[in-house]
């Protein structure tokens, strides 16, 4: 009994280090202390404790460490093995064993005496350790999820030597389960569960992911969760599993992490702590790689953006920049990093509205405003700029973000919106909107500094004419030059601006403290500009002279409103018109009642034309038998209210309006149709129709005549056009052509009124001329003024000269009719042969005749 005491005392001993065994030197196991049966997981149980071999075998040491552990013992010195002890699927004992050889007093071998501990907690820990620190440096490493994830798997599975590991994740749509690692469960198994849907009792997994937490099945084939899928489980030697969400900050189920083992079996606490671990583990991975995907995008879209995109560090200096911002200022990567801002801002760094937006930042975190930036070449444009505060979490700024936004096409955009809205496209002048407003603002200032001003409207004596013989395009630049030299006139605070076609408005600001200095002031000025503008301009090899007539007005008169005093200024430039152009009239007040009469006859001409209230009379041009040998077109106007109005009246206002264009056209149709009805009735007869110098110059005045000519099918050999001597002057080449045009077709022209104009007989002699018409007021007078007599004679010579016909107008008695015929001029058409009368009358008359 003594003995046995003193063999336990001897053969286990526990220290701090763990258990003490003793062998004697027969190998002989001293009786073991219950608490080395209780870590051999043989507390309780019955058998021989004197053997270690017996006692190892019994705990369940693996064949191969109990071997070499006896090999150990049989040399008799000192040794140390682990003896990792398997005590349940999955959970393992991690025995140390340190041997000491005894010697008797004698020096022989005398037993061994083995320290044993257990270092299964500090294994544990260990492996936690090395896990962690592992899966750590794999994620900054950059190394992928699904590399991270399988290599978490392997390590469980190394670690639990006998446990399988699997990682499933959720799919986008949250429903379903897809397989990202299991190193060691069967192929076909992981096959067969990739995809499935979660679900209430969808296994471990797809419940756990279901629930959101974890789910321990310790029997796989009696588990309610494993109905549908037990059979695939345990046909794979699949006997439990448990199972743990892995969730990410939000809460939101990224997966599943679960152990399976081959035999039923619950998770030790060893376990509970690896799956927390792992789950934890696997959702940083899997978390690291979804915030990199964001910001892989993020990325992408800012370097993307056509915003330019700064980041300042907490020196405030450049770290990055994105692609449109070297682009909007002209620098590489390279000469921006590590700069400071002042070097996209330049000396506008310290300007009121950078400073203002730094302030801004540093109170509220985020700024904005319009700003001007500075590109490389120096070049200054207007930009948004953004600035906003970047923080972490421990609220400090490490930097702050730029944005900047260019204004230059917006600005641009808006400034060619203001340029349209308010500048005439030929010229760049101030339109009529604009002009309008700084009426408006110097009507106020003049008011305000009892000062006087004026406004000018200056119209372009025959404009039309330069556009219809040389072309828009010409018309245009001769427009630019025109305001060029006017600008170069005037004061920086005058305005100058461009209302239409061919007319310039000139606004002089405070040129008098009273009405009557101001008008003499503004007339100097608008006589240096007539002067200036009749001046020839060359453009294109040609040179184009022009007069102009100005109407002026003071201002502020009365209380006129801006409308006011350019209608006050209109008038004044039709009174200049009527003075006989090139000239400067100050608006008085009777001119309104003139200038409104006019309106109102221009108005009813349209109106004329349209309800047919013109006619054609014709008056017949006879030989010095008194035969007929022609007639002449001459239009009236049976005007309802005004009655039969004379063309010496309406003529100019419809020669100025335009309308002579339409009214032209239609005189000459009606003609045609009467000619053609004498032509068709065999008595054919030449008619001459007038021709105004304005429809003259029509760019398709040689088309409409030979359309009318081919709609009326009257033979053009029986048309005679009269043109004014004028007309002849004014641009003589392309009259020429004209005239050449349709005296090929058979067409006859007149010169009407000759004499009054100062036409050169070497330039006449040029022309396809068939006939000079002696004006009525040389005719008249003729045979009791010498100097008319004289002048008849003339022309009659010339006419010999240039082998034209010639035919005298406004003969109204046999006087007048003798001169001519003693003289050799033997056509004539006057009174004394019948008046003008209803186109429809003589063609009566014609065909009832006797006449050939
Ligand atoms: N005192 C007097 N006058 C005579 C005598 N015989 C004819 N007349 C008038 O003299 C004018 C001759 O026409 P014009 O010189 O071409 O002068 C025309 C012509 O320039 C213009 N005119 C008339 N019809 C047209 C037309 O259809 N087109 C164009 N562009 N102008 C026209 O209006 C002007 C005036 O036309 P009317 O008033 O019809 O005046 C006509 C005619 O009625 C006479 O013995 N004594």
């Amino acid at each position: 009994m003594e003995s046995n005491k003193h063999n336990v005392a001897e053969s286990l001993t526990t220290g701090v280090d763990g258990i003490q065994l003793r062998l004697d030197h027969q190998g002989h196991l001293h009786a073991p202390d219950h608490r080395v049966l209780q870590w051999l997981g043989l507390h309780g149980r019955q058998g021989a404790t004197d053997s270690l071999s017996l006692l190892l075998t019994q705990a369940g040491l693996r064949a191969d460490t109990l071997t070499r552990t006896e090999q150990l013992v049989s040399r008799q010195r000192d040794f140390s093995i682990d003896w990792p002890l398997r005590l349940a699927p999955g959970d393992w004992r991690h025995l140390h064993c340190q041997a000491e050889r005894l010697n008797n007093d004698a020096g022989q071998y005398d037993g061994l005496r083995l320290r044993i501990c257990d270092l299964t907690a500090f294994r544990e820990e260990q492996a936690f350790a090395q896990m962690q620190s592992l899966i750590i440096a794999l994620l900054s490493s950059g190394a992928s999820t699904q590399h991270i994830l399988q290599l978490l798997s392997e390590e469980i599975e190394r670690l639990t030597v006998d446990l399988l590991a699997s990682i499933l994740l959720l799919d986008d749509d949250q429903r379903h389960v897809l397989h990202a690692a299991a190193p060691s469960l069967p192929p076909g198994y992981v096959q067969a569960i990739n995809g499935s849907e979660i679900g209430p009792r969808a296994g471990a997994c797809g419940t756990a992911a279901w629930r959101r937490e974890q789910v321990i099945c310790h029997d796989i084939a009696s588990d309610p969760l494993w109905r549908d899928y037990a059979p695939l489980a345990l046909s794979n030697g699949l006997k439990a599993c448990w199972s743990t969400p892995i969730l990410d900050v939000n809460q939101r189920v990224l997966g599943t992490f679960a152990l399976y083992a081959r035999e039923p079996a619950s998770p030790s606490r060893f376990h509970q702590r690896m799956l927390t671990t792992i789950t934890q583990l696997a959702a940083m991975a899997l978390q690291r790689e979804w915030r990199n995907v964001q910001l892989q995008k993020l990325e992408q879209a800012i370097e993307h953006s056509p915003i330019g995109f700064v980041l300042f560090n907490a020196e405030q200096r450049i770290e990055y920049v994105n692609a449109s911002l070297l682009q909007l200022f002209g620098y590489t990567q390279k000469e921006l990093l590590g700069a400071t801002w002042e070097v996209l801002h330049g000396e506008h760094a310290q300007s009121e509205a950078l400073v203002e937006l730094w302030q801004d930042m540093q109170r509220r975190g985020r700024a904005e405003n319009e700003i001007t930036a500075i590109d490389r070449g120096g070049g200054e444009f207007p930009a948004q700029m953004l600035l906003c505060r970047i923080t972490d979490h421990s609220l400090q700024a490490p930097g702050f973000l730029a944005i900047y936004q260019s204004l230059r096409e917006r600005k641009a955009a808006e400034q060619a919106l203001h340029e349209a809205a308010y500048h005439d496209k030929v010229t760049q002048l101030p339109n009529r909107a604009l002009l309008y407003d700084r009426l408006s603002m110097q009507i106020a200032v003049c008011r305000r500094n009892q000062q006087f001003g004026a406004l000018m409207l200056i119209d372009l004596d025959e404009f039309k004419r330069i556009n219809d013989t040389h072309g828009h395009s010409l018309g245009d630049a001769y427009l630019r030059a025109l305001a060029e030299r006017l600008q170069e006139m005037l004061r920086e605070e005058d305005t100058l601006a461009r209302l239409g076609g061919d007319e310039f408005a000139v606004l002089l600001a405070q040129i008098g403290e009273d009405a009557d200095a101001a008008t003499a002031h503004a007339l100097q000025v608008a006589e240096k500009l007539r002067t200036r503008l009749s001046e020839p301009v060359e453009l294109r090899g040609k040179h184009i002279q022009q007069s102009a007539s100005i109407g002026l007005t003071i201002l502020p008169k009365g209380m006129e409103s801006p409308e006011d005093l350019l209608r006050e200024a209109d008038t004044a430039v039709f009174g200049a018109k009527e003075k006989g152009r090139d000239t400067i009239v100050v608006f008085e007040r009777e001119m309104h009642t003139r200038v409104s009469e006019r309106f109102e006859l221009e108005q009813d001409l349209r109106y004329g034309l349209e309800q047919q209230q013109f006619q054609v009379y014709l008056q017949p041009q006879v030989d010095h038998q008194g035969t007929i040998r022609g007639a002449e077109a001459l239009l009236r106007w049976q005007h309802p209210q005004r009655g039969l109005v004379s063309p010496i009246q309406f003529i100019p206002v419809a020669e100025q309006s335009g309308l002579i264009v339409p009214i032209g056209e239609w005189v000459l149709q009606q003609t045609l149709s009467v000619m053609r009805q004498c032509e068709a009735a065999g008595k054919p007869l030449r008619f001459a129709v007038n021709v105004s110098p304005r429809q003259f110059r029509q760019a398709d005045f040689v088309d409409s005549v030979k359309r009318a000519l081919q709609d009326s099918a009257a033979d053009a050999l029986h048309l005679t056009l009269e043109l004014t001597e004028g007309l002849l002057i004014d641009d003589p080449q392309s009259t020429r052509e004209k005239m050449a045009e349709l005296a090929d077709l058979g067409v006859h022209f007149s010169i009407d009124d000759f004499g009054t104009g100062y036409s050169s007989l070497s330039y006449l002699k040029r022309l396809p001329l068939r006939e000079l018409k002696i004006d009525k007021s040389f005719v008249q007078d003729a045979p009791n003024d010498p100097s008319d007599a004289a002048i008849v004679e003339t022309i009659l010579a010339i006419a010999q000269h240039l082998h034209l016909t010639v035919i005298a107008e406004g003969v109204e008695n046999d006087e007048q009719a003798d001169f001519l015929r003693q003289r050799h001029c033997f056509l004539m058409q006057g009174y004394r042969f019948g008046r003008p009368i209803p186109a429809a009358d003589f063609v009566e008359q014609w065909l009832a005749s006797a006449n050939p």
